[in-house]
Formats: C-alpha cells, sequence, structure tokens
C-alpha cells in the first residue's frame, strides 16, 4: 500500500475530488445495506402471515428509490475518482515528457527508446489504475466491508457473524502472500514489455537495415524470443492473480458454510428468525466484492507500486548539463577554443591541447580522420557535455555563462545523422522559427540548393516527408537539413560533414552561397572532402583528438603532411572519376 503514500501528493491535490467521491461510494455502500433488510422483513411478514399488498409496495417503493439513488451516485463517484486518475496520468506524462526534453544527447545514448516508451504508456496506465481502481477498490472493500459487517453484527447477530468470519485470517494470509509474489512478477513482467517494446521500435526503424542484409529470419526469432519472455513473465503474474479469485470465492463459500449451519441453529433455538438468516446470508453475498475487491487491490496497487518506482527513477535522473548561466542574450562575435583535455565518460581523453581562435564572421574548416574528434569539437560549442571553466569563449566571455538556450539559439547544427519529421517539407525547414513567412522559407532552400528538388514535388513544399510521405534521397534531406538550420540565421553555423551525400557541384554552389549570405557570420565545417574547407579562413586537422597541423588552405598545401598528402590523393581521384588522366 506504500504506492498510496507516494501519491498523497496528488490526493491532497485533488482532494475534493478525492472526497467528495469516497462520500459518495459511502453512500452507496449505505444504500445496499437496506435490500438485504427489507427482504428478511419481507421474508418474516410471509412466515407471519401479515404481509399486505400495501406494505409490499412500501418496500418495492423504497427499493426503487434506492435503486435509482445508487445509479445517480455511482455515475457521480466514477466521474470524481476515475477523472482525477486520468489527470495524474496526464501530469506524470507531461512531467515525464518535459523531462525528456531536457535530456541530452548523453541519456538518449544510453537508454532504449522502447524503454522509455514503455514508461510513459504502460507504466503510466499502471498508475492511473492505481489512483483510480486501487482508489475505488480500497474504499470500498474497506467501507463496504466494515459497514456490511457492522449491519450483520449490530442488527442481526453478533454471534452468527463471529463465527462466518472465522475463514477470514486466512484470506489476510493470503492476500499477503501473494501480494508479495506480485510485485516482484510485475516488475519483470514491466521489464519484459520494456524490452519487447524497444525492440520493435528498432526493427521497425532499422528494416531497411534487416531486409537488406536478409536477416528477417533472424530478426523474427529475436522478437519471438522476446515476446515468448514477456508471455512467460506476465503468465507468472496471471497465475498468481488467478489465485486470489477462487481463494476468496473458497474462503466466502466456507463463511456461507458456517453462517447456515450456526445461523439456522440459533433459528431452531429462537434466537433468530429466518427473515434475519436470510438477511444475514444476503449481508455475507454482498461481503464477495469487498473481498474480491481486496484481493484485485493487492493486484493493482503492485503493478502500480512497480511502475511508479520506475517512473520516479528515471524522473529522479539528473540533469546532466548544469545550465547555471545567467547571461540572457545569444552570443555573437569571436570564437576561441582553450581546451586542455575533453573525455567523455572514461577517463581516455578525445580532445587534447586544442587551442585556436576564429574572428566573427570567419569559417573555420576541421578535417581529419575518421574517429579523430571532429563532431566532438562541434558538441563541446553546443554545451551538450559539461565544460571546466573558460574552454571556450566568445566575445571573451565563457560559454557557460551563457545561458544554454541563448547560447543554441545562436548556433545552427547541421548534424551527420541528419533526422527529418513527419511534417511537410515546408515546417521541416521552418522547425526552429516555425512562424516563418514562405519568402524565408524558400530563400533557405534555395541557399542550400534544394528549391529546384522541392519544386519537383506534386505537392511542392506542402509534399509530406518520412512515414507518410515522400521518400527523399540521402542528398536531398542533407539539403533540407542544411536549409533548416540556415534559416534563422544562426551566429554560428555548424555543418558537421553535412555535404557527404551531395555531388562535388552542388557542394560547391551550397558554399558559395553561405559565403555570398553569411558575410558577418561564423561557420564550421567538418569534411572528409578537402574540396569543401578549402575556401576556410582557418582550416585544422586533427588526428587523435589533437590539432596536428593548422592554417590556410595554401600554408598547408605548402607543406608536408596529412594535409598535402590527402588533398593531392582526392585531386588525383577526383580526376580518374572525372575521365582519367589524358597522356
Ligand atoms: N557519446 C560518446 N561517448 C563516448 N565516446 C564517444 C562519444 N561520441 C564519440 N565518441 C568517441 O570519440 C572519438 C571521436 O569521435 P568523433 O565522432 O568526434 O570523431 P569524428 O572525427 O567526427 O569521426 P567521423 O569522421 O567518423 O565522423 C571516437 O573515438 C568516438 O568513439
Amino acid at each position: 500500500m506504500r504506492v498510496f503514500l507516494q501519491l498523497m501528493w496528488y490526493f491532497k491535490q485533488e482532494k475534493w475530488r478525492y472526497l467528495g467521491g469516497i462520500f459518495m461510494l459511502a453512500l452507496v455502500s449505505l444504500g445496499l445495506l437496506v435490500p438485504p433488510k427489507i427482504v428478511g422483513r419481507i421474508v418474516d411478514h410471509m412466515k407471519q402471515g401479515t404481509l399486505t399488498e400495501e406494505l409490499l409496495w412500501h418496500y418495492g417503493g423504497i427499493l426503487i428509490i434506492i435503486a435509482l439513488g445508487i445509479y445517480i451516485l455511482r455515475y457521480i463517484w466514477r466521474i470524481f475518482i476515475f477523472g482525477a486518475a486520468v489527470k495524474l496520468a496526464m501530469i506524470l506524462r507531461n512531467r515525464l515528457y518535459t523531462h525528456f526534453t531536457k535530456k541530452s544527447q548523453e541519456f538518449y545514448h544510453k537508454r532504449r527508446v522502447g524503454d522509455l516508451m514503455a514508461h510513459s504508456t504502460n507504466d503510466l496506465q499502471a498508475i492511473q489504475q492505481t489512483a483510480g481502481d486501487g482508489v475505488l477498490t480500497l474504499v470500498d472493500s474497506l467501507m463496504m466491508g466494515g459497514m456490511t459487517l457492522v449491519a450483520m453484527a449490530t442488527t442481526i447477530s453478533w454471534k452468527l457473524t463471529l463465527v462466518s468470519l472465522i475463514p477470514l485470517p486466512v484470506m489476510a494470509w493470503a492476500t499477503n502472500k501473494y501480494g508479495t509474489m506480485l510485485h516482484k512478477r510485475f516488475h519483470s513482467a514491466q521489464e519484459a514489455f520494456s524490452a519487447l517494446n524497444d525492440k520493435v521500435q528498432e526493427s521497425i526503424s532499422g528494416t531497411r537495415v534487416i531486409k537488406a542484409f536478409g536477416q528477417e529470419k533472424d530478426d523474427l526469432n529475436h522478437f519471438s524470443d522476446l515476446s515468448n519472455d514477456a508471455v512467460k513473465k506476465n503468465m507468472a503474474v496471471a497465475r498468481i492473480d488467478s489465485l486470489f479469485d477462487p481463494t476468496i470465492s473458497l474462503i466466502i463459500g466456507f463463511s456461507f458454510f458456517l453462517a447456515v449451519s450456526y445461523g439456522s441453529r440459533l433459528v431452531v433455538q429462537n434466537e433468530l428468525t429466518i427473515g434475519e438468516l436470510v438477511s444475514f446470508t444476503s449481508y455475507l453475498g454482498l461481503l464477495i466484492w469487498p473481498m474480491l475487491a481486496f484481493g484485485w487491490l493487492f493486484n493493482i496497487v503492485e503493478r502500480g507500486r512497480a511502475s511508479y518506482d520506475r517512473v520516479e527513477a528515471l524522473l529522479a535522473v539528473k540533469e546532466e548539463i548544469d545550465d547555471q548561466g545567467s547571461i540572457d542574450f545569444s552570443p555573437k562575435g569571436d570564437l576561441v577554443y582553450q581546451i586542455d583535455k575533453f573525455c567523455y565518460t572514461d577517463q581516455t581523453p578525445v580532445l587534447t591541447n586544442i587551442q585556436f581562435s576564429l574572428k566573427r564572421g570567419q569559417t573555420l574548416g576541421i578535417v581529419g580522420k575518421t574517429g579523430s574528434g571532429k563532431t566532438t569539437l562541434c558538441r563541446v560549442l553546443l554545451r551538450e557535455f559539461n565544460l571546466k571553466e573558460s574552454e571556450i569563449l566568445i566575445d571573451g566571455t565563457d560559454i557557460c555563462e551563457y545561458r544554454l538556450d541563448k547560447l543554441r539559439e545562436s548556433i545552427g547544427y547541421v548534424p551527420q545523422d541528419h533526422f527529418l519529421f513527419s511534417a511537410t517539407i515546408s515546417e521541416n525547414i521552418a522547425f526552429a522559427k516555425i512562424d516563418s513567412p514562405f519568402s524565408k522559407i524558400k530563400e533557405a532552400a534555395e541557399l542550400a540548393s534544394i528549391h529546384q528538388d522541392i519544386t519537383q514535388f506534386k505537392h511542392g513544399y506542402e509534399t509530406v516527408v518520412g512515414e507518410r510521405g515522400v521518400t527523399l534521397s540521402g542528398g536531398q534531406k542533407q539539403r533540407i537539413s542544411i536549409a533548416r538550420a540556415i534559416l534563422p540565421e544562426p551566429e554560428i553555423l555548424i555543418l558537421d560533414d553535412s555535404l557527404s551525400a551531395v555531388d562535388a557541384k552542388t557542394e560547391e554552389i551550397i558554399l558559395q552561397n553561405l559565403k555570398k549570405k553569411r558575410q558577418n557570420k561564423t561557420t564550421i565545417i567538418t569534411s572528409h572532402r578537402l574540396s569543401s574547407i578549402s575556401h576556410c579562413d582557418l582550416i585544422i586537422v586533427l588526428e587523435s583528438g589533437s590539432i596536428i597541423q593548422s592554417g590556410t588552405h595554401q600554408t598547408l598545401l605548402s607543406e608536408k603532411g596529412w594535409y598535402k598528402e590527402t588533398y593531392e590523393r582526392q585531386a588525383l581521384e577526383s580526376l580518374i572519376a572525372q575521365g582519367g588522366i589524358h597522356s
């Protein structure tokens, strides 16, 4: 029942709804006590031969009024209690979503998407059930059960009530034992569901790779294994779950047996009328629901607790990036990198001794072997990771002193693994500035050299991309991502290997456009193709996270080293690709 304490903050917040609902439940329970009493009286009247038509109408009238009252009250309490439960799920869903939006890339790197989705669906549903059905079963079983017992003991016979309750301790023991077993099993069932969710998500996203490698069968087998595991764990839950009802029915059956045998004795001894015995057994019948509800309560509560623990653990994950900056405007100006050492999670440095500066409006080219640290050098500027003091400065101010949103507002980043949303091309381009006029969207598309392609589509800028729409080529996606980044005219534009899927001619056009348009703005380009960065004001060559060469294209060509070798090799490759060398 700990979950009710955990949810106390919400019960307090919605106390009127819950108190109102509970009050109505109490009225319903009271109302339900009346019919057995009336039936008992009618039986006694019949036995004594005093039952008149008028009396029958009188009792019938009371029964109808009670039935109607219960009907209305049940409707209202449902709205109160279940309505509050739905609202709780909404609050938690919003919290989780807000939490997700604040999390860093590392958070998503470490977690499985399917797992996060399971938290937002299955777990929240279980918590909603606890705040709705859980409260109902708890209150109803205690109130309905308690009132019925009091009615039995005070209005009929306390001796008979005590005798009928002899089997109850067995029920308390059994439900407690089942509850403990359920908790563990629910946890692993929810974990299995998360794993299954993750598998489905990954397989659907990666379906092209799966098919390309002919791995459908293996994928299906893997899915079946996870699915079987989820079934097995849910069956384990169901096996305990299924024990509740038969156990309770058995115990109530035994109670009935005791009530009828001992009750008949009391009737024979004239301590009880037949009508009272009939009322008593009807009351016992009324106890079936509270007892079953008590059994379900364990089930609901244990499921809710397991889910609430999981959601709380997720919400407790701290922000990795401390956004303590106080400067409330977006930075503009000269850029200075002075990083001694940067490591991801382990102690192996990924960047070492990175020292360079860039004037506002200049273009920086970053090249180097794969894995040399180019992307990392860009991402540290976005503050995706915590930096030490003064490792990167803009206009002489540590980037950590800017508010994170303000810093990021001034940077347009086109990542290597670009992503387009299932929305129209125009919405994708205007993603960072959704209210941009069409002229701006078109201008960005023209700069990114994608306008022509877009006009070829039947619906032009209104073409839906992604799962629900047209399939774009890699180069088209890249250029739409570039248009998206340049539309807000960011102070710093980072193209992280973003021209890899376009041909050399288109690349040149895009670079020329950017040069013209972004005269006073800084641009950073990482690339494997040296032609992409040859125009840059500063080029740095990275190897194993360190700068091994730096300068302009001309100075780097004039010295021996990686840049010259790579440039000459790529020039030769390009010549061969264009038709070879003619002697
Ligand atoms: N999130 C991360 N956590 C831990 N290590 C990482 C992470 N991202 C990158 N690395 C490691 O940092 C090193 C540099 O990676 P980075 O992506 O910066 O190189 P790169 O030069 O951009 O490579 P490429 O040219 O292939 O894109 C690599 O050894 C990589 O494994």
